[in-house]
């Protein structure tokens, strides 16, 4: 394959959709696609087509973009790789992913995103983006490599340093500054270092009872600030990753009524919609992740942010960890959770069942939005004739009860592990081929 080639493109091939009904609304359509594209929504004869779902009524949205997935490969290959990782995308519903950039060796010069792009292209389930390290080897003490990031065949456009916060505002401000000339993007985690030394859970009356160290919202806040401050005065565009607390909320809704210069998007994670600091409890490193868990106010705050748009998306935040790291003391167990397979039905749970969130909401924040931040021009598209192919079909109404043992990912440490949770994928539709359909991936044609 080529370069420009699209990563799961199929010439020539037939598929039909029967029965779906495009974001969750009207009558129920056939859909057909041909050779990577919708080219007719209305009636359609099985003989017009090579394959068909039949979907019986089945919700219809643009294929969901993550804007914040840990694939782990090179290095943490016991947690997750590019093929195990694009697997769980596509069976929770992703068309692309944005592998972060805190792998070993770090992402932090072409050879690395490159080596990430081309892994997703041979695994052909998803669009795997690679995200650059701000910094070189996410030390946070001088710029990585992003001009030759961006110009290799990777295609670089969002750096991060995720897992650790560029809190040099000067470096903070070379990165807004460098990657504003090349519509780049700087995704922050926000977490001010001086403020969560050796940090465990959210800091609150939980974690003082348990005698854990507390990470106080404050950290994730004052960071948040000084960067759409940087933003504005560079005209560059950030990222929050993983909104966590109700005043990071509050800020960004301030901050849209008022500036005028540069660009701030921001998500909020699943888990931080529906967990909360209670369950550390039960001392199950499950639930440690970065930014923590935190209030029962905070999760309310966010699911009323992101309905608003103030919070703009959702992303995984997918973090696998291989058993030793997580079947373990609290203080001794890294920080993370699965996210892929579930995301779709959290999402379901906190906003669609109680009515924060349309179905068309839902194409905004998990496909629209996160294809424009990451720049991704075939994604997150109108269901319409003439566009990329790039779908997801979604029962809304089926249950099911998530088990770690049985998701895709390398890794098992989903913290919805026993839960009944609502909505399934159906399908997920990568540049017109079918990519999984009904809770199994189809393999890439022509591939051993
Ligand atoms: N979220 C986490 O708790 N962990 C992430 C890093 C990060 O997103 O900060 C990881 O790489 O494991
Ligand atoms: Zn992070
Ligand atoms: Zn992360």
């Amino acid at each position: 394959m080529t370069e420009n080639e699209h990563p799961a493109g199929e010439s020539g091939r037939r598929v039909l959709l029967r029965e779906v009904r495009p974001y969750g609304t009207g009558d129920p359509v056939d859909l057909l696609i041909d050779d990577g594209v919708v080219v007719g929504i209305g009636q359609h004869s099985a003989t017009d087509a090579d394959e068909i779902v039949h979907a019986g009524g089945a919700v219809l949205l643009p294929g969901f973009v993550d804007l914040h997935t840990h694939l782990r490969e090179p290095g943490g290959e016991d947690a997750e790789t590019v093929e195990s990782g694009s697997t769980a995308a596509a069976l929770g519903g992703y068309t692309a992913v944005l592998a972060m950039a805190n792998t070993d060796p770090v992402a932090d010069n072409a050879v690395v995103v490159e080596h990430v792009r081309r892994r997703g292209r041979e695994v052909g389930l998803v669009d795997v983006r690679p995200v650059g390290a701000v910094t070189a080897g996410l030390d946070g003490k001088r710029l990585a490599e992003i001009g030759s990031m961006a110009r290799s065949p990777a295609e670089v456009r969002v750096f991060s340093d995720d897992g650790h916060c560029v809190d040099d505002p000067l470096l903070m401000r070379r990165a807004l500054e460098y990657t504003r000339a090349f519509g780049g993007v700087v995704a922050q985690h926000a977490q001010d270092p001086r403020l969560t030394p050796g940090s465990q859970a959210h800091e609150g009356p939980n974690a003082a009872r348990l005698g854990l160290a507390g990470w106080p919202a404050a950290a994730e806040e004052s960071v948040v600030a000084r960067d759409c401050m940087l933003a504005e005065h560079t005209g560059g565009s950030l990222h929050v990753c993983h909104v966590s607390s109700a005043g990071t909320a509050e800020f960004l809704r301030w901050w849209r009524s008022r500036s005028t210069a540069g660009s701030v998007s921001a998500e909020v994670t699943p888990h931080h919609l529906l967990l909360t600091d209670e369950l550390l409890e039960t001392y199950d490193p499950l639930y440690k992740v970065n930014p923590p868990l935190r209030t029962d106010d905070d999760v309310h705050a966010l699911r009323t942010a992101l309905a608003e748009g103030v919070v703009d998306c959702v992303a995984t935040d997918h973090a696998p960890h291989a058993d030793q790291d997580k079947d373990c003391e609290w203080s001794a167990a890294r920080p993370g959770m699965l996210g892929l397979q579930t995301a779709l039905s959290v999402l379901v749970r906190t906003m669609v069942r109680p009515g924060l969130l349309d179905w068309r909401g839902v194409a905004r924040v998990l496909s629209e939005t996160p294809a424009r931040v990451a720049g991704l021009s075939r994604q997150g598209r109108p269901i319409e004739v003439g566009e990329p192919a790039n779908l997801t079909l979604v029962d809304p109404d089926t249950e099911w009860t998530v088990r770690g043992a049985e998701l895709a990912s390398t890794a098992v440490n989903t913290p919805f592990e026993g839960m009944v949770l609502p909505g399934r994928v159906l399908a997920t539709i990568s540049e017109g081929r079918i990519t999984a359909r009904d809770g199994k991936v189809e393999p890439v044609e022509g591939r051993s």
